[in-house]
Protein backbone atom coordinates (compact mmCIF):
# COMPACT_ATOMS: atom_id res chain seq x y z
CA UNK A 1 0.00 0.00 0.00
CA UNK A 2 1.23 3.89 -0.76
CA UNK A 3 2.08 5.88 2.09
CA UNK A 4 -0.21 8.02 0.81
CA UNK A 5 -2.98 6.05 0.85
CA UNK A 6 -1.86 4.21 4.18
CA UNK A 7 -2.33 7.67 5.77
CA UNK A 8 -5.71 8.34 4.11
CA UNK A 9 -6.73 5.10 5.61
CA UNK A 10 -5.08 5.95 9.24
CA UNK A 11 -6.89 9.23 9.32
CA UNK A 12 -10.41 8.21 9.13
CA UNK A 13 -12.41 8.36 12.04
CA UNK A 14 -13.75 5.11 13.11
CA UNK A 15 -17.10 4.26 13.95
CA UNK A 16 -17.55 4.05 17.92
CA UNK A 17 -15.87 1.27 19.76
CA UNK A 18 -18.74 0.12 21.70
CA UNK A 19 -20.82 0.28 19.06
CA UNK A 20 -22.19 -3.08 18.07
CA UNK A 21 -21.20 -2.81 14.96
CA UNK A 22 -17.96 -2.05 15.25
CA UNK A 23 -16.03 -5.47 14.85
CA UNK A 24 -19.42 -6.69 13.50
CA UNK A 25 -20.65 -5.11 10.46
CA UNK A 26 -24.23 -6.63 9.78
CA UNK A 27 -24.35 -9.78 8.35
CA UNK A 28 -26.73 -9.60 5.54
CA UNK A 29 -26.77 -13.31 4.60
CA UNK A 30 -26.94 -14.18 7.90
CA UNK A 31 -29.94 -12.17 8.47
CA UNK A 32 -31.63 -13.27 5.37
CA UNK A 33 -31.74 -16.76 6.22
CA UNK A 34 -33.39 -15.83 9.71
CA UNK A 35 -35.68 -13.54 8.18
CA UNK A 36 -37.70 -14.55 5.20
CA UNK A 37 -39.04 -10.63 4.50
CA UNK A 38 -35.54 -9.62 4.63
CA UNK A 39 -34.28 -12.13 1.44
CA UNK A 40 -35.98 -10.84 -1.44
CA UNK A 41 -33.75 -8.06 -0.74
CA UNK A 42 -30.72 -9.37 -0.63
CA UNK A 43 -28.43 -10.09 -3.82
CA UNK A 44 -25.18 -11.21 -4.51
CA UNK A 45 -21.84 -9.54 -6.19
CA UNK A 46 -20.00 -11.05 -8.28
CA UNK A 47 -17.55 -11.68 -5.92
CA UNK A 48 -20.22 -13.77 -3.55
CA UNK A 49 -20.53 -10.70 -0.95
CA UNK A 50 -24.02 -10.13 -0.15
CA UNK A 51 -25.31 -6.68 -0.48
CA UNK A 52 -28.73 -4.61 -0.76
CA UNK A 53 -29.95 -1.61 -3.21
CA UNK A 54 -29.31 1.60 -1.21
CA UNK A 55 -31.91 3.25 -3.36
CA UNK A 56 -34.62 1.10 -2.43
CA UNK A 57 -36.58 2.19 0.37
CA UNK A 58 -38.49 -0.78 1.08
CA UNK A 59 -34.80 -2.41 1.38
CA UNK A 60 -33.08 -0.11 3.55
CA UNK A 61 -36.72 -0.19 5.52
CA UNK A 62 -36.54 -4.11 5.98
CA UNK A 63 -32.56 -3.88 6.74
CA UNK A 64 -33.79 -1.67 9.66
CA UNK A 65 -36.83 -3.17 10.85
CA UNK A 66 -34.20 -6.74 11.31
CA UNK A 67 -31.31 -5.23 12.56
CA UNK A 68 -33.34 -3.68 15.40
CA UNK A 69 -35.54 -6.76 15.55
CA UNK A 70 -32.08 -9.31 15.88
CA UNK A 71 -29.59 -6.59 17.34
CA UNK A 72 -31.40 -4.89 19.84
CA UNK A 73 -35.21 -6.88 20.91
CA UNK A 74 -37.21 -4.22 19.22
CA UNK A 75 -40.50 -3.84 16.94
CA UNK A 76 -40.09 -1.56 14.43
CA UNK A 77 -41.82 0.11 11.58
CA UNK A 78 -42.21 3.48 9.69
CA UNK A 79 -44.79 4.21 6.94
CA UNK A 80 -43.64 4.60 3.40
CA UNK A 81 -41.70 7.74 2.41
CA UNK A 82 -40.74 8.75 6.34
CA UNK A 83 -36.88 8.73 6.75
CA UNK A 84 -35.70 5.19 7.56
CA UNK A 85 -32.88 5.33 10.04
CA UNK A 86 -29.55 3.64 9.58
CA UNK A 87 -28.99 1.49 13.01
CA UNK A 88 -25.53 1.45 13.52
CA UNK A 89 -25.07 5.56 12.50
CA UNK A 90 -27.55 6.25 14.75
CA UNK A 91 -26.06 4.12 17.35
CA UNK A 92 -22.64 6.28 17.15
CA UNK A 93 -24.61 9.42 18.15
CA UNK A 94 -25.96 7.39 21.55
CA UNK A 95 -22.14 6.15 22.63
CA UNK A 96 -21.08 9.66 21.77
CA UNK A 97 -23.70 10.83 24.68
CA UNK A 98 -22.73 7.98 26.90
CA UNK A 99 -19.33 9.12 26.89
CA UNK A 100 -20.31 12.54 27.18
CA UNK A 101 -22.58 11.51 30.65
CA UNK A 102 -19.67 9.39 31.78
CA UNK A 103 -16.52 11.96 31.53
CA UNK A 104 -15.00 14.12 34.03
CA UNK A 105 -15.80 17.72 31.96
CA UNK A 106 -18.42 18.42 34.14
CA UNK A 107 -19.73 16.93 37.56
CA UNK A 108 -21.59 13.96 37.34
CA UNK A 109 -25.23 14.26 37.88
CA UNK A 110 -26.34 13.39 41.93
CA UNK A 111 -29.39 13.21 43.52
CA UNK A 112 -31.24 11.52 41.02
CA UNK A 113 -30.22 8.12 41.14
CA UNK A 114 -28.79 6.31 38.41
CA UNK A 115 -31.69 7.18 35.84
CA UNK A 116 -30.37 9.58 33.33
CA UNK A 117 -32.77 11.85 31.62
CA UNK A 118 -32.86 12.56 27.69
CA UNK A 119 -34.66 14.74 25.51
CA UNK A 120 -34.92 14.08 21.93
CA UNK A 121 -35.56 17.15 19.33
CA UNK A 122 -37.50 15.89 16.41
CA UNK A 123 -38.09 12.06 17.00
CA UNK A 124 -39.58 11.64 13.63
CA UNK A 125 -41.93 8.20 13.11
CA UNK A 126 -39.08 6.17 13.22
CA UNK A 127 -38.30 7.60 17.28
CA UNK A 128 -34.77 5.87 16.54
CA UNK A 129 -32.67 7.71 19.46
CA UNK A 130 -34.99 6.97 22.03
CA UNK A 131 -35.68 3.36 20.93
CA UNK A 132 -31.73 2.71 20.90
CA UNK A 133 -31.17 4.73 24.08
CA UNK A 134 -33.92 3.28 26.10
CA UNK A 135 -33.21 -0.41 25.63
CA UNK A 136 -29.06 0.10 25.08
CA UNK A 137 -28.72 2.07 28.56
CA UNK A 138 -31.83 2.34 30.09
CA UNK A 139 -32.01 5.91 30.01
CA UNK A 140 -35.53 7.76 30.10
CA UNK A 141 -36.45 10.40 27.05
CA UNK A 142 -39.16 12.84 26.12
CA UNK A 143 -39.25 12.66 22.25
CA UNK A 144 -40.92 15.45 20.39
CA UNK A 145 -42.24 16.56 17.26
CA UNK A 146 -44.26 18.34 15.17
CA UNK A 147 -45.73 16.09 12.64
CA UNK A 148 -49.53 14.11 13.19
CA UNK A 149 -47.68 11.23 11.48
CA UNK A 150 -44.50 11.03 13.37
CA UNK A 151 -45.70 11.62 16.47
CA UNK A 152 -48.21 8.84 15.63
CA UNK A 153 -45.98 6.41 14.48
CA UNK A 154 -42.95 7.25 17.57
CA UNK A 155 -45.87 6.45 19.86
CA UNK A 156 -46.88 3.06 18.10
CA UNK A 157 -43.21 2.25 17.90
CA UNK A 158 -42.62 2.78 21.35
CA UNK A 159 -46.07 0.67 22.57
CA UNK A 160 -45.03 -1.97 20.43
CA UNK A 161 -42.29 -2.39 22.56
CA UNK A 162 -43.50 -2.35 26.33
CA UNK A 163 -40.82 -3.55 27.91
CA UNK A 164 -39.23 -0.32 27.56
CA UNK A 165 -42.37 1.78 26.86
CA UNK A 166 -42.50 3.09 30.25
CA UNK A 167 -39.39 4.84 29.69
CA UNK A 168 -40.51 6.76 26.47
CA UNK A 169 -42.76 9.97 26.88
CA UNK A 170 -44.35 11.70 23.00
CA UNK A 171 -44.70 14.65 23.20
CA UNK A 172 -46.57 17.39 20.66
CA UNK A 173 -45.32 20.58 20.33
CA UNK A 174 -47.97 23.26 19.36
CA UNK A 175 -47.81 24.89 16.19
CA UNK A 176 -48.25 28.78 16.18
CA UNK A 177 -51.66 29.85 15.29
CA UNK A 178 -51.01 31.69 12.05
CA UNK A 179 -49.33 29.07 9.90
CA UNK A 180 -47.42 29.15 6.37
CA UNK A 181 -47.77 25.62 5.36
CA UNK A 182 -44.61 24.08 3.61
CA UNK A 183 -46.28 23.06 0.28
CA UNK A 184 -47.58 27.01 0.19
CA UNK A 185 -43.73 27.45 0.66
CA UNK A 186 -43.11 24.99 -2.00
CA UNK A 187 -44.37 26.62 -5.04
CA UNK A 188 -43.70 29.74 -4.14
CA UNK A 189 -47.48 31.06 -3.08
CA UNK A 190 -47.79 30.81 0.38
CA UNK A 191 -50.99 29.22 1.28
CA UNK A 192 -52.07 30.23 4.62
CA UNK A 193 -54.43 28.90 7.72
CA UNK A 194 -54.76 28.58 11.65
CA UNK A 195 -53.62 25.65 13.87
CA UNK A 196 -53.30 23.30 10.87
CA UNK A 197 -52.53 20.17 12.51
CA UNK A 198 -49.71 18.18 12.31
CA UNK A 199 -47.93 20.29 10.28
CA UNK A 200 -44.93 22.41 11.19
CA UNK A 201 -45.58 26.20 11.06
CA UNK A 202 -44.17 29.25 9.95
CA UNK A 203 -45.01 32.75 11.41
CA UNK A 204 -45.48 35.24 8.61
CA UNK A 205 -43.02 37.53 9.78
CA UNK A 206 -39.89 35.44 8.50
CA UNK A 207 -40.86 35.23 5.38
CA UNK A 208 -37.97 37.38 3.69
CA UNK A 209 -35.63 35.23 1.76
CA UNK A 210 -33.07 37.17 2.54
CA UNK A 211 -33.58 36.02 5.95
CA UNK A 212 -32.56 32.70 7.10
CA UNK A 213 -33.34 32.12 10.74
CA UNK A 214 -35.42 30.10 12.08
CA UNK A 215 -39.50 30.45 11.62
CA UNK A 216 -40.69 27.32 13.25
CA UNK A 217 -42.79 26.00 15.73
CA UNK A 218 -40.83 25.80 19.48
CA UNK A 219 -38.09 23.94 19.87
CA UNK A 220 -37.06 23.58 23.44
CA UNK A 221 -38.51 26.98 24.96
CA UNK A 222 -42.26 26.29 25.56
CA UNK A 223 -41.62 22.38 24.76
CA UNK A 224 -39.68 21.82 28.10
CA UNK A 225 -41.94 22.13 31.01
CA UNK A 226 -41.62 24.41 34.15
CA UNK A 227 -39.05 22.78 36.35
CA UNK A 228 -37.68 19.93 34.37
CA UNK A 229 -34.45 19.05 34.36
CA UNK A 230 -33.00 16.44 31.92
CA UNK A 231 -29.50 15.15 31.90
CA UNK A 232 -28.78 16.21 27.71
CA UNK A 233 -30.74 17.25 24.74
CA UNK A 234 -30.04 15.22 21.42
CA UNK A 235 -31.27 16.36 17.86
CA UNK A 236 -30.64 15.57 14.39
CA UNK A 237 -32.39 18.22 12.60
CA UNK A 238 -33.63 19.36 9.69
CA UNK A 239 -30.54 19.14 7.44
CA UNK A 240 -31.88 21.60 4.21
CA UNK A 241 -33.03 24.53 3.04
CA UNK A 242 -35.22 23.69 0.21
CA UNK A 243 -36.77 20.02 -0.63
CA UNK A 244 -34.73 20.24 -4.01
CA UNK A 245 -31.34 20.41 -1.54
CA UNK A 246 -32.72 17.44 0.24
CA UNK A 247 -32.62 15.14 -2.98
CA UNK A 248 -29.31 15.50 -3.94
CA UNK A 249 -28.49 12.18 -2.96
CA UNK A 250 -29.50 9.55 -5.43
CA UNK A 251 -27.04 6.76 -4.30
CA UNK A 252 -29.56 6.24 -0.95
CA UNK A 253 -32.75 5.94 -0.63
CA UNK A 254 -33.79 6.78 2.98
CA UNK A 255 -36.84 8.43 2.49
CA UNK A 256 -37.94 11.39 4.40
CA UNK A 257 -40.48 13.73 3.70
CA UNK A 258 -40.59 17.79 3.41
CA UNK A 259 -41.18 18.24 7.19
CA UNK A 260 -38.54 15.96 8.32
CA UNK A 261 -36.17 17.43 6.32
CA UNK A 262 -36.10 21.38 5.34
CA UNK A 263 -36.93 24.13 7.62
CA UNK A 264 -36.32 27.31 6.57
CA UNK A 265 -32.46 28.39 7.09
CA UNK A 266 -31.57 24.77 7.06
CA UNK A 267 -29.99 22.99 9.87
CA UNK A 268 -28.22 26.22 10.70
CA UNK A 269 -30.75 28.12 11.63
CA UNK A 270 -32.57 25.42 13.84
CA UNK A 271 -29.72 24.68 15.57
CA UNK A 272 -29.06 28.27 16.27
CA UNK A 273 -32.44 28.03 17.71
CA UNK A 274 -30.78 25.40 19.80
CA UNK A 275 -28.19 27.43 20.85
CA UNK A 276 -31.07 30.73 21.48
CA UNK A 277 -33.24 28.11 23.43
CA UNK A 278 -30.30 26.84 25.54
CA UNK A 279 -29.13 30.29 26.85
CA UNK A 280 -32.64 30.96 28.68
CA UNK A 281 -32.50 27.20 30.03
CA UNK A 282 -29.48 27.38 31.14
CA UNK A 283 -28.75 24.08 33.26
CA UNK A 284 -31.80 22.68 32.86
CA UNK A 285 -29.87 20.38 30.44
CA UNK A 286 -25.95 19.07 31.52
CA UNK A 287 -25.28 18.87 27.94
CA UNK A 288 -27.26 20.89 25.01
CA UNK A 289 -26.24 18.35 21.81
CA UNK A 290 -27.37 18.29 18.17
CA UNK A 291 -25.56 16.06 14.63
CA UNK A 292 -24.18 18.74 12.56
CA UNK A 293 -24.79 18.08 8.46
CA UNK A 294 -21.92 20.33 7.17
CA UNK A 295 -18.78 21.18 8.61
CA UNK A 296 -19.10 24.94 8.04
CA UNK A 297 -22.19 25.56 9.64
CA UNK A 298 -19.90 23.22 12.16
CA UNK A 299 -17.52 26.63 12.73
CA UNK A 300 -20.60 28.95 12.77
CA UNK A 301 -22.29 26.89 15.32
CA UNK A 302 -19.29 26.69 17.50
CA UNK A 303 -18.57 31.14 17.43
CA UNK A 304 -21.84 31.01 17.88
CA UNK A 305 -21.57 29.14 21.20
CA UNK A 306 -18.80 31.19 22.24
CA UNK A 307 -20.30 34.42 21.73
CA UNK A 308 -23.62 33.39 24.27
CA UNK A 309 -20.69 32.06 27.09
CA UNK A 310 -21.15 28.12 27.22
CA UNK A 311 -18.51 27.08 29.61
CA UNK A 312 -17.59 23.90 26.94
CA UNK A 313 -17.66 22.66 23.66
CA UNK A 314 -17.26 19.37 22.44
CA UNK A 315 -17.40 18.06 18.85
CA UNK A 316 -16.76 14.87 17.19
CA UNK A 317 -16.90 13.42 13.69
CA UNK A 318 -19.26 10.67 12.87
CA UNK A 319 -18.68 8.10 10.47
CA UNK A 320 -21.76 7.48 8.13
CA UNK A 321 -21.06 5.37 5.47
CA UNK A 322 -19.12 7.94 2.79
CA UNK A 323 -20.34 10.89 4.35
CA UNK A 324 -19.51 12.72 7.68
CA UNK A 325 -21.40 14.58 9.79
CA UNK A 326 -20.68 15.92 13.01
CA UNK A 327 -21.53 15.72 16.50
CA UNK A 328 -21.43 19.35 18.36
CA UNK A 329 -22.60 19.26 22.16
CA UNK A 330 -21.88 22.60 24.67
CA UNK A 331 -22.67 23.27 28.62
CA UNK A 332 -23.14 26.12 31.05
CA UNK A 333 -22.43 23.47 33.66
CA UNK A 334 -18.88 24.82 35.48
CA UNK A 335 -16.54 22.00 34.26
CA UNK A 336 -14.35 20.04 36.64
CA UNK A 337 -11.54 19.31 34.94
CA UNK A 338 -10.25 20.94 31.83
CA UNK A 339 -9.46 17.78 30.11
CA UNK A 340 -11.21 16.84 27.39
CA UNK A 341 -11.38 13.13 26.47
CA UNK A 342 -11.45 11.73 22.79
CA UNK A 343 -14.17 8.72 22.52
CA UNK A 344 -10.96 6.71 21.66
CA UNK A 345 -8.41 6.96 24.06
CA UNK A 346 -5.32 5.96 22.23
CA UNK A 347 -1.72 6.81 22.72
CA UNK A 348 -1.10 8.25 18.86
CA UNK A 349 -3.52 11.20 19.91
CA UNK A 350 -2.29 13.79 22.66
CA UNK A 351 -3.93 17.04 23.19
CA UNK A 352 -3.98 19.78 25.91
CA UNK A 353 -5.61 22.43 26.30
CA UNK A 354 -3.99 26.74 26.11
CA UNK A 355 -5.72 28.58 28.49
CA UNK A 356 -5.47 31.89 29.21
CA UNK A 357 -4.05 32.91 25.53
CA UNK A 358 -3.39 36.94 25.33
CA UNK A 359 -5.68 38.61 23.64
CA UNK A 360 -3.67 39.40 20.35
CA UNK A 361 -2.96 35.92 19.90
CA UNK A 362 -5.41 33.87 17.91
CA UNK A 363 -5.35 30.35 16.33
CA UNK A 364 -3.27 31.49 13.17
CA UNK A 365 -0.69 32.42 15.58
CA UNK A 366 -0.15 29.16 17.40
CA UNK A 367 -0.28 27.18 14.14
CA UNK A 368 2.35 29.28 13.03
CA UNK A 369 4.34 29.19 16.32
CA UNK A 370 3.76 24.87 16.02
CA UNK A 371 5.25 25.08 12.38
CA UNK A 372 8.49 27.11 12.94
CA UNK A 373 8.98 25.01 16.58
CA UNK A 374 9.22 21.84 14.12
CA UNK A 375 10.97 23.58 11.52
CA UNK A 376 13.56 24.75 13.63
CA UNK A 377 14.96 21.46 14.36
CA UNK A 378 14.69 20.50 10.37
CA UNK A 379 11.61 18.69 10.60
CA UNK A 380 9.54 18.94 6.98
CA UNK A 381 6.13 20.88 7.83
CA UNK A 382 2.84 21.69 5.73
CA UNK A 383 0.80 24.21 7.39
CA UNK A 384 -2.94 24.17 6.26
CA UNK A 385 -4.72 27.82 7.43
CA UNK A 386 -8.08 26.14 6.47
CA UNK A 387 -7.92 22.79 8.89
CA UNK A 388 -5.97 24.54 11.18
CA UNK A 389 -3.24 21.87 10.83
CA UNK A 390 0.35 21.18 10.29
CA UNK A 391 1.48 17.98 9.09
CA UNK A 392 4.90 17.00 9.80
CA UNK A 393 7.56 14.92 9.32
CA UNK A 394 10.67 14.62 11.23
CA UNK A 395 13.66 12.09 11.55
CA UNK A 396 15.26 10.69 14.05
CA UNK A 397 17.98 13.20 13.80
CA UNK A 398 15.22 15.72 14.21
CA UNK A 399 13.55 14.52 17.11
CA UNK A 400 16.77 13.86 18.91
CA UNK A 401 17.64 17.68 18.07
CA UNK A 402 13.99 18.76 19.51
CA UNK A 403 14.16 16.54 22.85
CA UNK A 404 17.78 17.90 23.14
CA UNK A 405 16.48 21.42 22.40
CA UNK A 406 19.02 21.71 19.59
CA UNK A 407 18.04 24.29 17.32
CA UNK A 408 19.49 24.06 13.65
CA UNK A 409 20.19 26.67 11.67
CA UNK A 410 18.25 28.16 8.58
CA UNK A 411 20.33 26.69 5.92
CA UNK A 412 20.52 23.78 7.52
CA UNK A 413 16.82 22.68 8.57
CA UNK A 414 16.28 23.87 4.79
CA UNK A 415 18.33 21.25 3.37
CA UNK A 416 16.20 17.88 5.03
CA UNK A 417 14.08 18.47 1.94
CA UNK A 418 13.50 14.34 1.21
CA UNK A 419 12.56 13.76 4.91
CA UNK A 420 8.75 12.55 3.83
CA UNK A 421 10.85 10.19 1.32
CA UNK A 422 12.78 7.51 4.79
CA UNK A 423 9.80 4.91 6.13
CA UNK A 424 11.37 5.33 9.48
CA UNK A 425 10.51 9.07 9.85
CA UNK A 426 7.99 9.84 12.30
CA UNK A 427 4.77 11.53 10.50
CA UNK A 428 2.04 13.38 12.66
CA UNK A 429 -0.55 16.19 12.65
CA UNK A 430 -1.09 18.78 14.87
CA UNK A 431 -4.04 20.58 14.68
CA UNK A 432 -5.08 23.84 16.51
CA UNK A 433 -9.38 24.40 17.81
CA UNK A 434 -10.73 27.16 19.11
CA UNK A 435 -12.79 26.50 22.30
CA UNK A 436 -13.64 29.41 24.00
CA UNK A 437 -12.41 33.03 23.91
CA UNK A 438 -8.53 32.42 25.28
CA UNK A 439 -8.64 28.68 25.06
CA UNK A 440 -7.22 26.17 22.53
CA UNK A 441 -7.17 23.31 22.17
CA UNK A 442 -3.69 21.64 20.75
CA UNK A 443 -4.26 17.91 19.29
CA UNK A 444 -1.10 16.13 17.58
CA UNK A 445 -2.08 12.62 16.00
CA UNK A 446 0.20 10.33 14.87
CA UNK A 447 -0.01 9.13 11.32
CA UNK A 448 2.69 5.94 11.85
CA UNK A 449 1.58 4.28 15.07
CA UNK A 450 4.43 0.94 14.08
CA UNK A 451 6.94 3.35 14.16
CA UNK A 452 10.23 2.44 15.90
CA UNK A 453 10.53 6.65 16.77
CA UNK A 454 6.54 6.49 18.12
CA UNK A 455 7.80 6.63 21.49
CA UNK A 456 8.80 9.76 21.33
CA UNK A 457 5.86 11.13 20.59
CA UNK A 458 4.56 12.05 23.60
CA UNK A 459 7.61 13.84 24.77
CA UNK A 460 7.77 15.94 21.67
CA UNK A 461 3.89 16.71 22.40
CA UNK A 462 5.22 17.98 25.99
CA UNK A 463 7.89 20.23 24.57
CA UNK A 464 5.44 21.93 21.95
CA UNK A 465 3.12 22.33 24.79
CA UNK A 466 6.03 24.39 27.11
CA UNK A 467 7.01 26.17 23.91
CA UNK A 468 3.62 27.11 23.27
CA UNK A 469 2.49 27.85 26.84
CA UNK A 470 5.65 29.85 27.53
CA UNK A 471 5.23 32.29 24.53
CA UNK A 472 1.02 32.55 24.46
CA UNK A 473 -0.33 31.95 27.77
CA UNK A 474 -0.23 34.46 30.59
CA UNK A 475 -1.19 31.38 33.22
CA UNK A 476 1.72 28.82 32.86
CA UNK A 477 1.57 26.15 34.67
CA UNK A 478 -1.08 22.87 34.22
CA UNK A 479 -0.64 19.92 31.81
CA UNK A 480 -3.60 18.55 30.42
CA UNK A 481 -3.41 15.66 28.52
CA UNK A 482 -5.64 13.04 27.16
C1 LIG B 1 -34.30 14.83 10.18
S1 LIG B 1 -35.76 14.37 11.02
C2 LIG B 1 -35.06 13.36 12.31
C3 LIG B 1 -35.91 12.18 12.70
C4 LIG B 1 -35.19 11.17 13.62
N1 LIG B 1 -34.79 11.80 14.85
C5 LIG B 1 -33.99 10.57 12.92
O1 LIG B 1 -32.87 10.81 13.35
O2 LIG B 1 -34.16 9.83 11.96
C6 LIG B 1 -36.21 15.88 11.82
C7 LIG B 1 -37.49 15.77 12.63
O3 LIG B 1 -37.68 17.01 13.32
C8 LIG B 1 -39.06 17.30 13.33
N2 LIG B 1 -39.20 18.72 13.66
C9 LIG B 1 -39.12 19.80 12.86
N3 LIG B 1 -39.29 20.93 13.60
C10 LIG B 1 -39.44 20.54 14.88
C11 LIG B 1 -39.66 21.23 16.12
N4 LIG B 1 -39.72 22.55 16.17
N5 LIG B 1 -39.77 20.48 17.24
C12 LIG B 1 -39.70 19.14 17.21
N6 LIG B 1 -39.51 18.44 16.07
C13 LIG B 1 -39.38 19.13 14.93
C14 LIG B 1 -39.53 16.86 11.97
O4 LIG B 1 -40.92 16.65 11.94
C15 LIG B 1 -38.75 15.56 11.81
O5 LIG B 1 -39.44 14.46 12.29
Amino acid sequence: MSSKKRRRKEEKPTIHPKNKYSDNPPDFALLASLYPSFKPFVFYNRDGRPRIDWTDFNATRELTRVLLLNDHGLHWWIPDGQLCPTVPNRSNYIHWIEDLLSSDIIPRANGKGDVVRGFDIGTGANCIYPLLGASLLGWNFVASDVTDVALDWAERNVKNNPNISELIEIRKVKCSRTTLTPEGLNNGEPSYSEDVEGLPSFTLDRLSSEDKSYNGPAVLVDVVRDGETFDFCMCNPPFFESIEEAGLNPKTSCGGTYEEMVCHGGEKAFITRIIEDSVVLKQSFRWYTSMVGRKVNLKFLTSKLREVGVTIVKTTEFVQGKTCRWGLAWSYVPPVKKIITPHVTEKNILSFMLEGIQRQFSAIHILQSVESFFQAVGASCKLNATSFTVDITASSEDCNALLNNEVKHRDEASSCSNVEEAPSNLSFRVSVFQQIPGTLLVKGSLQNRDNPLSGLFSSIIQQLEASLRHKFCREKAGTNYI
